[in-house]
């Protein structure tokens, strides 16, 4: 095995043309990605969009039809198996095993000694307030829980690139929070995280680069900043008076909610239009300008349809 970390292109992950047919469905149809090593990566798209198949393809569990994938400087991800950590999309460990023995176990499949494994198993559970249940068999822990096991055992083996499908559903609020504090802590160190979802929240607060999928095509792939620049920012408005001249000087696409007006930043600046509202006497009580929020990105990018299976509540409502 080459050494991982003579790769020159600064890249955890390159993808070109990544193309994946089963039978009559296309399910990813040219995906190209670039993620940049020790950043957090989010893949964003609708149910069916082609995640899961993308992330396989990366992994090597499953091999393209046509095109390019380089992971940790490899054209076969096989060879640096040992260097990724894996959370699939479907849960799974055995039941009769103690949460501190899953973890090892599975830091055995990727090369760590077992004993190794059981010592490094109890203090990542220790370290993730669940050392409690290091004894305990999975199957008295709670669902939730077992996950957390699960995603500990993805880490064990101190993984260089960790890939995690769908890693928050199936977890309350305060565990999503507390995934979240650890993934960033992964990149902090220097690990490249990448994680599929559809759940815009936790692309748009933890990833730096995100591909947007939508139908086995990425209409998107870059910065979280650049597809939020992609429309223009908005004008968030507040006035005493509801009618005036003043009102004629508002951009034709205003949208009134109560006494706040929302609208796009006018390309002329907001200057000669501010001069217009207080000359009309609107009142101005508040003015702010709202960069583009990523939903609002998606939907210029990916189409309303497919914005409209995403998850776009509140991350305290997102089970
Ligand atoms: N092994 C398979 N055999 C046949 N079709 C498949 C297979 N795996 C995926 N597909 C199809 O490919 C498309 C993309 O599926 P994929 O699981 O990659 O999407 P996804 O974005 O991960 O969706 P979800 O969030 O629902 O898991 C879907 O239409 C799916 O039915």
């Amino acid at each position: 095995m080459d050494n991982a970390t003579s790769d020159t292109t600064g890249l955890a992950i390159e993808v070109r043309g990544l193309v994946k047919r089963f039978d009559d469905t296309l399910a990813v149809d040219g995906v190209d990605l670039s993620v940049k090593r020790g950043s957090i990566y989010g893949i964003l798209g609708p149910n069916g969009a082609g995640k899961t198949t993308t992330l396989r393809m990366i992994l090597g569990i499953i091999d393209p039809d046509a095109g390019m994938r380089r992971v940790l400087g490899h054209k076969d991800p096989q060879d640096v198996a040992r260097l990724i950590g894996y959370l699939p999309e479907e849960r799974g460990l055995y039941p009769a095993m103690k949460a501190y023995e899953a973890i090892a176990f599975m830091g055995a499949l990727r090369g760590l000694p077992l004993a190794e494994g059981r010592r490094r198993g109890r203090e990542l559970l220790e370290n993730h307030d669940l050392g409690h249940a290091a004894d305990r068999q999975i199957r008295q822990l709670s669902k939730g829980m077992a996950q957390i096991v699960q995603l500990l055992g993805t880490l064990v083996h101190d993984p260089e690139l960790v890939i995690l499908d769908e890693p928050f559903s199936g977890l309350d609020a305060i565990n999503q929070g507390k995934l979240e504090v650890l993934i960033r802590s992964l990149a902090d160190k220097g690990t490249t995280v990448i994680f599929s979802t559809h759940v815009i929240a936790h692309a748009e607060r933890l990833c730096e680069g995100i591909a947007i999928i939508a139908g086995g095509k990425v209409p998107f792939a870059g910065r979280v900043d650049d597809a939020r620049d992609r429309i223009p920012a908005q004008v968030r408005l507040e006035t005493s008076a509801s009618e005036g001249p003043w009102k004629a000087a508002l951009p034709q696409e205003t949208r009134r909610v109560g006494q706040f007006w929302y609208f796009p930043l006018p390309e002329t600046g907001i200057e000669p239009l501010l001069r217009a509202l207080i000359d009309g006497n609107a009142g101005i009580q508040s003015l702010s300008i709202e960069r583009a929020g990523l939903h609002d990105a998606f939907v210029a990018i990916a189409g309303e349809a497919a914005a409209a299976d995403l998850v776009t509540r509140p991350l305290s409502e997102v089970a």
